[in-house]
Order: C-alpha cells, then sequence, then structure tokens
C-alpha cells in the first residue's frame, strides 16, 4: 500500500474496537461458564479465529497466527473430557514455544502429544479431568501459558496453585486476567510468587449485566504516534480512565517523552490527545518494556521519526512473536533512516541520517509492523508491503488511517 506524505486534519474521533486481550479471556469464560454476556467485543482476526475454534466440533483446530488463541485452547481442550483435537496454527505458530505450557498442564494430568516438533504447536490433545491442583512454571518467556493456566482454574475440583519461577514478563496481561476473574466472582490472590485461583465457583452468580470490554490500547498507540509525528489533536473511544490493558501506559509514556498530553472525558468513554505545542523533545529516551512489549514497535518508529535518540529494554520475549520484531524493527528503522544496535532484549538509536527513497516496508506477517511504520507517511511518502497483515488485531486500520487524512 502506497501511504503518500499527508497532513492530519484536526480533532477527528476514531472509534476503536474492543481489547483482542480481554475478549479472548471472556470467550474462553463464557464457553467454560456460560451465561456471560460480552459487548464491544475485538473485531480482530484472533478473536474471530478463537471464537470459531470455540464452536467448531472439528478435529482439527487451526488458529493461524493467533497466539492468545494457542495457548489459551491447549488448556481449554485439555479439560475437555471425551474430546481429542489437533490444535495447529500457521508456520511461524510452530515456531512459537509451548513447552512450559505443555509441562505444566501435564504436571496437572493432561494428556497432550506433540504432532511435529518437541516444544511446539501442532498438539494432539486428549480431554480428561484433571486430578492435581498444584503446577509450577517460568514466567519469563510468555505470560500466555500462566493466563492460559488460570482460566480453566476455578473448573479444577480443587482450583489451581501457579508457582511462578523466575522473573515475570507482561505482568499487566496476568493481572489482566485476575480481574477479569474477579469481576466474574471468581476468587483468586497473587502472593509473593504465587497466583492461587480458587474452586467452588457457581456459574448462577454471574451478573447478568453485560461486560462492556474497553478498546484496545495496543491499537491505540499508532494515534498516539500519529498525534506526536503531527502534533494535531484527536479522540479516540471507547477508553475508560483505569484500564484493565497494561498498554495503557501509552498515556505516560507519550506524555513524558513525546508532548502528548491525554484527556479522558468519561462520560463518553472518549480520550482526547493533546500535543504540546511548546514541549521540548528530550534529549534520550530510556524505557524498560518488559510489561508491555505490543508498543515496543510504535515507540521506537515515533522516536525515530522525531530523531530523539533512544534505549529501551526488556524486549526479551519480541523475538518470539509474530516474528522476530527486534530483528524486523533494525531492518526498516534503517530505512527510514534510524541505525539502531539489538541484543536479545534491547534496542537502541545509534545515529539518524536522511534515508534514501522511495521507502518500501517489509512487515514479516506482522500487523504490528505495518501498523507501527505507517505514521512515518506523514514525514515521507513510503509503501507498506502486505498491508493486509493489520487483520490479526485491527481490520479498520486502514480506513481509520486514512479518515484522519481526509
Ligand atoms: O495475554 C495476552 O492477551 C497477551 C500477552 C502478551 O504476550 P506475552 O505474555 O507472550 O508477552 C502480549 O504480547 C500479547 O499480545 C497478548
Ligand atoms: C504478540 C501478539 O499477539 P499473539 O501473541 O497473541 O499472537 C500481538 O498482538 O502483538
Amino acid at each position: 500500500m502506497f501511504l503518500d506524505k499527508t497532513t492530519i486534519a484536526a480533532n477527528k474521533t476514531i472509534e476503536i474496537s474492543g481489547s483482542k486481550s480481554i475478549s479472548n479471556r471472556l470467550f474462553i469464560l463464557q464457553k467454560l461458564f456460560g451465561n456471560l454476556r460480552i459487548q464491544n467485543l475485538s473485531n480482530s482476526e484472533d478473536t474471530q479465529l478463537l471464537q470459531k475454534a470455540l464452536e467448531s466440533d472439528s478435529e482439527i483446530i487451526d488458529v493461524h497466527h493467533a497466539g492468545t488463541a494457542m495457548r489459551f485452547l491447549t488448556s481449554y481442550f485439555a479439560i475437555a473430557e471425551g474430546r481429542t483435537v489437533t490444535l495447529t496454527g500457521s508456520e511461524r505458530m510452530k515456531q512459537r514455544p509451548i513447552k512450559f505450557l505443555v509441562d505444566a498442564l501435564r504436571t496437572l494430568g493432561a494428556e497432550i502429544q506433540y504432532l511435529e516438533n518437541e516444544g511446539f504447536p501442532p498438539l494432539k490433545i486428549t480431554g480428561k479431568k484433571l486430578t492435581k491442583s498444584t503446577v509450577s512454571i517460568p514466567a519469563n518467556v510468555s505470560s500466555q501459558f500462566i493466563t492460559s493456566l488460570m482460566l480453566i482454574g476455578a473448573k479444577l475440583h480443587n482450583g489451581l496453585q501457579i508457582k511462578l519461577q523466575g522473573e515475570v514478563t507482561s505482568r499487566p496481561y496476568l493481572e489482566m486476567t485476575l480481574k477479569i476473574l474477579r469481576t466474574l466472582e471468581i476468587p483468586n490472590e497473587w502472593e509473593g510468587d504465587t497466583i492461587k485461583i480458587f474452586a467452588g465457583f457457581d456459574p448462577a452468580n454471574l451478573s447478568s449485566a453485560p461486560f462492556v470490554v474497553e478498546s484496545d490500547w495496543s491499537s491505540a498507540s499508532y494515534f498516539y504516534s500519529v498525534a506526536a509525528i503531527s502534533r494535531e489533536s484527536l479522540n479516540l473511544r471507547c477508553f475508560k480512565p483505569f484500564s484493565l490493558q497494561g498498554d495503557s501506559v501509552l498515556r505516560e509514556i507519550y506524555w513524558e517523552c513525546f508532548g502528548v498530553n491525554t484527556i479522558s472525558e468519561g462520560a463518553e468513554s472518549k480520550i482526547s490527545l493533546y500535543p504540546e505545542t511548546s514541549f521540548e523533545l528530550p534529549k534520550k529516551i530510556k524505557l524498560d518494556l518488559r510489561d508491555a512489549p505490543d508498543i515496543a514497535q510504535t515507540i521506537c518508529v515515533t522516536a525515530a521519526a522525531l530523531q530523539i535518540p533512544f534505549e529501551i529494554c526488556g524486549l526479551s520475549t519480541l523475538k518470539i512473536k509474530e516474528t522476530d520484531r527486534l530483528v524486523a524493527l533494525q531492518n526498516e528503522l534503517f530505512k527510514i533512516g534510524c541505525a539502531t544496535e539489538i541484543t536479545d532484549a534491547e534496542i537502541c538509536s545509534v545515529h539518524f541520517f536522511s534515508p534514501a527513497e522511495p521507502i518500501s516496508i517489509k512487515t514479516y506477517n506482522d500487523h504490528r509492523m505495518a501498523m507501527s511504520f505507517a505514521p512515518f507517511s506523514l514525514l515521507k511518502p513510503l509503501t507498506i508491503e502486505n498491508p493486509e497483515v493489520v487483520e490479526k488485531s485491527y481490520p479498520d486500520f486502514w480506513k481509520d488511517f486514512s479518515y484522519l487524512t481526509e
């Protein structure tokens, strides 16, 4: 897709669909416990794939690139007594690890086999009653493994006690799971290194009021980048002042690093992004994003566009996402005039230069590569290769992005 250099019309409003992470948790819980009404669901492909998988009675379930669907369904099918499924995904999904989750489920009594490579999808899962209730799992690879266990915890006879080993990555996603369970009156606690999900939950106690999903903060990041680069104000809906999503840290990051102020207008669930005109850009940006890995690409592109030197750490999980995001970022940032150094968990800018044109950005089957680089077109024309990748989390992205420039 060719994006000509363009300007933004001030004060437009974009309505983003529900959070993919919250929607996917709620779909699993709805299927396990019934009786749950959900509003403002995510329209992402990942959520649709999960919903389809939950409705299917096929023996083969294919979740393509959807990491949360793959991980959450592994535990879901492990307790689906009397059913055997093959759970598979895209070629990339077959390279994304799942061993620690499978080990944990096997400790609890699950029957899961690897059909190709040890430690990776596809999996053959034979649903069983899980008899044990305590398990340990490394917490530094993917929080999705732990959420997956937490979602089935209240279905186990004695509940579930999960001991987290090592450093916890993507912590706010675990807090999100606990808060959602609590909203549904499923008791739980997280003390020290142990998460407990208590048994004895009665689905009849579920409130009849619908669960209204707040909009997706990771998707909002691209518009923070637009505001920071263009210095024009814009509005986003439907966001609440207190979010379940860790990526809402964008409010602080874009204020401190780029001078974009966020004002919540509670009644309409609207937030307004006002870039300060007199904001003095920082000499250097230093951030640890282990709690918010999905906004790393957005922040790197904003900083590169504004030529602010950056040092971003806490990124060890980026190499096992839709692509190796650190390598992809390094390659494509160079095309927009920012040379970087990367390690296993960090990316630092080295110098800025005037990029060679025409610029064509590869997306590596990664929706966030496409969306994070799009705002650079406010400075220079560029082509985004395979723009359809955005479907994974934000199918309306191109429509919303072009609406801003009309
Ligand atoms: O639980 C979730 O909904 C997610 C957790 C994070 O994954 P990791 O825990 O693997 O970092 C995040 O990157 C992903 O987009 C969604
Ligand atoms: C990492 C992501 O998703 P998943 O792990 O669910 O594929 C993402 O949406 O950026």
